[in-house]
């Protein structure tokens, strides 16, 4: 996947935490597994999956947070160097944005100060009034005004959509190169997520940046950005542009989350709408002890043999669309497209209802 014009790549990156048990047994939780994403510059590539797929821990080791397991994370085809002022370089291109924008501001302080003392560490070269004048232009950028005034306030004087762009306004004080969204947008109100993803949408189209938008929610993916990534259970199950992933599924899990994702007219959904097909199938597998082969077997109603037991190898589409699944393998990729998700599920059920233990194919 080596390519120049990548901003930020994670390449078969893994992440493994030692935890410990009730008993005090040291177990492992395989967190990710063999994940690849690529940034470009002005590019948003929306990663998405539904609660504890390892989203956040992707988009930690991407913002070296974590170091990874194995594999490599590369900011402009370079592997990241060690130590403190490294560190701080990297920050200075790469941003880590949170969703929950009131636990990433300080309360006691204003919002001027908060930008203020971003502005001193990364610009040491800016004199008072020379970091006055960018705290009104970077609060302006996100659409806070009259900025002057905003920058007076506190966090507790301002609603969850002004503090998120304080929180943005803080990360494009670095001058960042690239914006890694963990659910910017899941923690507001429905009604002003709209206005936040078009300026996510505004800052990359004037401003080149490169977007990481983590979501559970497909229709907000669709929305925002050219390229998703999908993930289930620590793995990536497919990737690729926008209408192709979404028109034409080539993972049974992509299937489901599309044909389970609200009419885009309706907004975003909650996780219940949204993974509701899915639940009637089961939890998500543990990632301590995940299955073997394709971790989506359990619930996936296209299962055969090879899924129990090999890890799907990773299928080229064309076009930058990619899949693992064994159904491409096996010259039977037809049958996503002549079904749906949940009709395949009745097919392998009993006229009762109760799962058979094999497909019939
Ligand atoms: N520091 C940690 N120590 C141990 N386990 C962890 C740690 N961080 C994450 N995990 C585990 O890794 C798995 C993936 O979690 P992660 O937060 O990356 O998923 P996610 O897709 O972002 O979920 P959500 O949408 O709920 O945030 C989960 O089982 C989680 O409990």
């Amino acid at each position: 996947m080596s390519d120049d014009s990548y901003v930020l790549e994670a390449r078969n990156v893994s992440k493994h935490f030692t935890v410990r048990g009730a008993a005090g047994r040291a177990r492992v939780v395989r967190a990710v597994e063999d994940a690849s994403v690529a940034l470009r510059p002005g590019g948003v590539l929306a990663l998405v999956g539904e609660s504890g797929s390892g989203k956040t821990t992707l988009a930690r080791l991407l913002a070296r947070f974590h170091p990874p397991t194995e594999g490599e994370i590369l900011l402009r085809g370079e592997p990241l160097r060690r130590g403190r002022r490294a560190a701080r370089a990297y920050h200075a291109e790469v941003q880590l944005i949170f969703q929950d924008p009131f636990g990433s501001l300080n309360p006691l302080h204003r919002v001027r100060y908060t930008l203020d003392r971003t502005l001193r560490l990364h610009e040491p070269g800016l004199d008072r009034a020379g970091r006055r004048r960018r705290v009104v232009e970077l609060l302006e950028r996100v659409s806070l005004s009259p900025a002057a005034e905003v920058a007076e306030k506190f966090p507790h004087e301002l609603s969850g959509g002004q503090r998120q762009r304080v929180v943005i306004a803080r990360a494009l004080a670095v001058r960042p190169k690239v914006l890694l969204g963990d659910e910017p947008i899941s923690m507001l109100d429905v009604s002003i997520r709209l206005d936040m993803l078009n300026l996510l949408h505004r800052l990359r189209a004037d401003e080149g940046l490169a977007l990481l938008y983590i979501t559970h929610d497909i229709a907000s993916a669709r929305y925002l950005c050219d390229d998703i990534a999908v993930m289930y259970a620590g793995r990536m199950v497919e990737s690729g542009p926008r209408e192709r992933l979404i028109g034409a599924p080539q993972h049974p899990y992509t299937k489901l989350l599309v044909e389970s994702s609200p009419d885009p007219e309706r907004g975003a959904a909650g996780r219940d709408e949204l993974f509701g097909d899915a639940d009637q199938l089961g939890e998500p597998p543990s990632l301590i002890d995940p299955p073997d082969g394709c971790r989506f077997h359990p619930r996936c109603p296209f299962a055969m043999a090879e899924c129990r037991t090999q890890s799907p190898p990773r299928t080229e589409l064309g076009d930058g669309h990619w899949t693992h699944c064994w159904l491409h393998q096996k010259g039977r990729a037809g049958e996503l497209a002549g079904t749906t998700f949940a009709s395949a599920v009745a097919a392998t059920r009993g006229a009762d209802g109760v799962a058979r233990q094999e497909s019939a194919r």
